[in-house]
């Protein structure tokens, strides 16, 4: 036990110490414990600027000395700067925007402030917020899918504050922008909350929806002031920036008082007596620890939020950990609970208050309760799996910690090699910056879709281009000119149509076409899938969950757009396997190091799902069912790299070592293939089933043995770029990933992907660290530089012709 200078073991210890009593030493799943310490709050005072009255009403409201980042962040949009405010969990976002809104409207009472939220609740928390401060002339409204149409119209003629989310925006709001003339003449600040949320294509999606929003403003003779509230990450500002098309000020010196916090790594042992697929060991699931953990710190007192990555880990871990206590603690198993998106927001209420006020102690939860959500304070907090990206990763954590007491943070790993190498790299995850998001606003699949929706809502000129990426827009609509969707005039663009083009354009989704899942009996839509995916997803036998309940896909009818589902909770859960190939359209960039070269740029990937995986919670998987579909092709942009034979297999002299055996070299690269995309994540606030990758000893296009990993999505998003500029600490952190996981010859924590086609077969482990060695090697050799040095964040430049 480890104790304080004092000599007191610490809350967060004991509570540590608890949960693994009686672990023996050779399973002891913690590889490593951290404290953070406390920090104390750094006050700024009221500027003179803020009136009284919204002075008053912020005190009342628990703010009555404001922090310095809330001031700073909201002088800045008060003299007219767009401004990010970028800091900590619960450090008071939502002051750094109301302040100058507020003011603002105590001022003009024809200013109005358009506030954005990814998600409904969220909204509505934050309208409740402000509706809550009772300040005279606000008239907040939400205008979102839930606004009756006969409130509506109010909304828009009389609201002054509307918090809404940007599927609202652009399908509700821009589109007949003309009844809202007041609201948007009058438009002074637009709040674009949790906006490290918009990322990937939704990101990309939602900046172009911005610009459009600053264009219709500015039609009107109003010029918004944009206030974003995001986590913390590294290059807010530039993040920021790239988001809006417009110069944007970081704020991100967090003054809010925080309580310290033991952070600990744990990793699940593995459990011999199981067998995963090829027979490779697996580890006991994540959710299961945490179940246990859980009951634990609840037998304890300690008041616990655990995270989990899906609705039915959340359930099913709230479900171990009351199990556990029927047994030991009976009295304690009903202070567990479930917690996840789907519940009606007034269970959602109680489940809330219940945490906070100790009716309950333990609750499992999806990231529902990570965005938003005013719970803090909390004594510990489990993290089944890593959340995706390190802003989450915070996010979650963040909800533990109270001033004056100190918290624990347990970080469960589950059966992956991202997870395993945080694991074993403790900096990583606790001394990273946080990742900045990725987002490609010049993807012409994204691009297209919003551009003819601009010209739908007025004609676009020539001159608004600039801020649509230029020459990107006008190749663009070039094509929309030529497919006949866009008339040109010399006045401009004209939309040709009287139908309206939001409606095809799906922002959360990847501009491919939907497929609905509809429930057979009823006929009920249960929801949509891109249809670039839904192959993966809903095919015949696949598991799909909705809001926590459980169907089983019977017939997936591509050519009608329709999945049929039928509900059903079998004990297993499904993954698709595909045969992937691909093919290079254009090489965007390419850099040679001596028989190794790393290229970016435009792919064509065909790839065919052939049959799924029935695995059970355990890890155990139980078979493969064979599919017939169709292929599917997808353009996208990739990242690869190339190694010539004679480095590959040691006959030329390089600096990487003896080489790999030819018969070997197909499992080396696939292996080393499966843990980079794993590792992708890492640097480019992916999900690992938003990139896929492609291995193999002799391309036809390269006539090398090539490794691609590329974006999920049409047109890419931006993924495939980071890992391309991200190259050696990516390929360094993968070869980490590998060499860390003790299994013999590779697991689902190594080298064998969840996704993979061939079934993960043929696999070499050491064969990968061979090839990752032989790569980085003569990258760093080239470089001048050993491939041990992981903080190189850039590929360098061509050196070697
Ligand atoms: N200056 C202040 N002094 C004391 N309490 C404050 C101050 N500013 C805000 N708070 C309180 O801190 C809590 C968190 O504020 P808020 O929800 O704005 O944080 P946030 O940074 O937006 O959180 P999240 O990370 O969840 O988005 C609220 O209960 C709020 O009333």
């Amino acid at each position: 036990m480890t104790t304080t200078p004092a000599g007191q073991a610490t809350r967060a210890r004991q509570l540590l110490d608890r949960a693994t009593a009686g672990v023996p030493q050779d399973r002891y799943p913690v590889t490593h414990v951290a404290d953070l310490p406390a920090r104390e709050p750094r006050h700024a005072a009221w500027p003179d600027w803020v009136p009284a009255t919204i002075r008053d009403a912020l005190a009342a409201s628990g703010a009555d000395r404001p922090w310095t980042h809330q001031i700073d962040a909201a002088s800045l949009a008060w003299s007219g700067r767009n401004v990010v405010v970028a800091t900590g969990t619960a450090s008071g976002k939502s002051l750094a925007y109301q302040l100058p809104v507020l003011s603002r409207f105590a001022t003009d009472d024809r200013a109005t402030a358009l506030y954005l939220s990814p998600t409904k609740a969220l909204a509505a928390d934050q309208l409740r917020s402000v509706s809550d401060m009772d300040v005279d002339g606000v008239r907040p409204a939400a205008y979102d899918g839930d606004t009756p149409q006969s409130e509506r119209g109010w909304v828009r003629d009389h609201a002054r504050w509307v918090f809404s989310n940007p599927d609202m925006l652009h399908r509700g709001i821009l589109p007949s922008h003309s009844r809202w003339a007041r609201f948007f003449r009058g438009l002074e600040y637009v709040v674009v909350d949790e906006c490290h949320g918009y990322r990937g294509v939704f990101g990309s999606h939602v900046a172009l929806l911005l610009r459009r929003l600053r264009r219709i403003a500015r039609h009107y003779g109003a010029d918004p002031v944009f206030v974003l509230a995001s986590a913390t990450t590294a290059e807010p500002e530039r993040f920021a920036t790239r988001l809006l098309g417009d110069d944007c000020v970081a704020v991100t010196d967090d003054a809010s008082p925080r309580g310290a916090r033991t952070m600990a790594l744990w990793e699940p042992p593995l459990l011999h007596e199981l067998a995963g697929e090829n027979d490779a060991p697996v580890r006991r699931s994540a959710g299961a620890e945490a179940a246990r953990i859980l009951a634990e710190l609840v037998i304890e007192g300690a008041r616990t939020l655990a995270f989990v990555r899906s609705r039915r880990g959340a359930e099913l871990t709230a479900l171990g950990a009351k199990r556990i206590l029927a047994d030991v603690a009976p009295e304690l198993a009903e202070k567990v609970a479930a917690y996840r998106a789907g519940y009606l927001p007034e269970e959602r209420r109680e489940l809330e208050s219940a945490l906070m006020d100790g009716r309950l102690l333990g609750v499992a939860t999806t990231n529902a309760l990570e965005l938003g959500v005013d719970i803090s304070g909390l004594d510990s907090v489990v993290l089944a799996g890593y959340p995706g990206t390190l802003a989450s990763f915070w996010q979650q954590s963040g909800r533990a910690g109270r001033s004056g007491d100190d918290a624990l943070v347990v970080f469960v790993a589950r059966d992956d090699p991202l997870d395993t190498y945080l694991a074993h790299h403790p900096k990583a995850l606790l001394e990273r910056p946080v990742e900045a998001a990725v987002l490609d606003p010049a993807n012409p699949y994204v691009l297209a879709p919003h551009l003819a929706c601009a010209a739908a809502e007025s004609a676009l000129k020539a001159g608004e281009l600039e801020q649509f990426g230029g020459d990107a827009a006008r190749r663009v609509l070039d094509d929309l000119v030529a497919d006949r969707l866009l008339r040109r005039r010399p006045s401009g663009w004209y939309w040709t149509t009287r139908d309206r083009p939001h409606h095809d354009v799906d922002l959360r989704g990847s501009g491919a076409e939907q497929i609905a899942v509809v429930e057979a009996d009823t006929s009920r839509l249960l929801g949509t899938v891109d249809g670039g995916s839904a192959c993966g997803t809903v095919h015949p036998g696949a598991v799909y969950l909705h809001r926590g309940d459980s169907f089983v896909v019977d017939e997936l009818d591509l050519e009608h757009g329709i999945a049929y589902v039928h509900r059903e909770d079998p004990e297993w859960s499904t993954s698709a396997r595909d045969v992937v190939d691909i093919e290079v359209l254009e090489t965007v960039e390419r850099r040679a190091f001596g028989g190794v070269t790393v290229n970016l740029g435009q792919v064509a990937v065909t790839s065919q799902v052939v049959g799924y995986l029935r695995r059970l919670p355990s890890g155990e998987v139980l078979d493969h069912v064979p599919l017939d579909l169709p292929e599917q092709v997808l353009h996208t942009r990739a990242v690869w790299y190339t190694v010539d034979e004679e480095l590959l297999c040691g006959r030329r002299r390089g600096p990487g070592g003896a080489g790999v055996e030819p018969a070997r070299v197909p499992g080396a690269l696939h292996a080393a293939e499966h843990a980079a995309i794993g590792l992708l994540p890492l640097f480019a606030t992916c999900d690992r089933w938003d990139i896929g990758g492609v291995s193999t000893a002799a391309h036809a296009d390269t006539g090398e043995a090539t490794v691609f990993v590329h974006d999920g999505h049409p047109g890419g998003a931006g993924f495939a770029d980071r890992g391309f500029h991200a190259f050696v600490p990516w390929l360094t952190a993968t070869r980490e990933a590998v060499t860390a996981c003790e299994c013999p010859a590779g697991c689902p924590s190594c080298v064998q992907s969840p996704k993979c086609g061939n079934g993960n077969e043929p696999l070499d482990k050491a064969g990968a660290v061979a090839v990752l060695d032989i790569v980085l090697a003569a990258v760093g050799r080239a470089a001048g530089h050993g491939h041990d040095d992981a903080q190189a964040a850039e590929v360098p430049a061509d050196s070697a012709g």
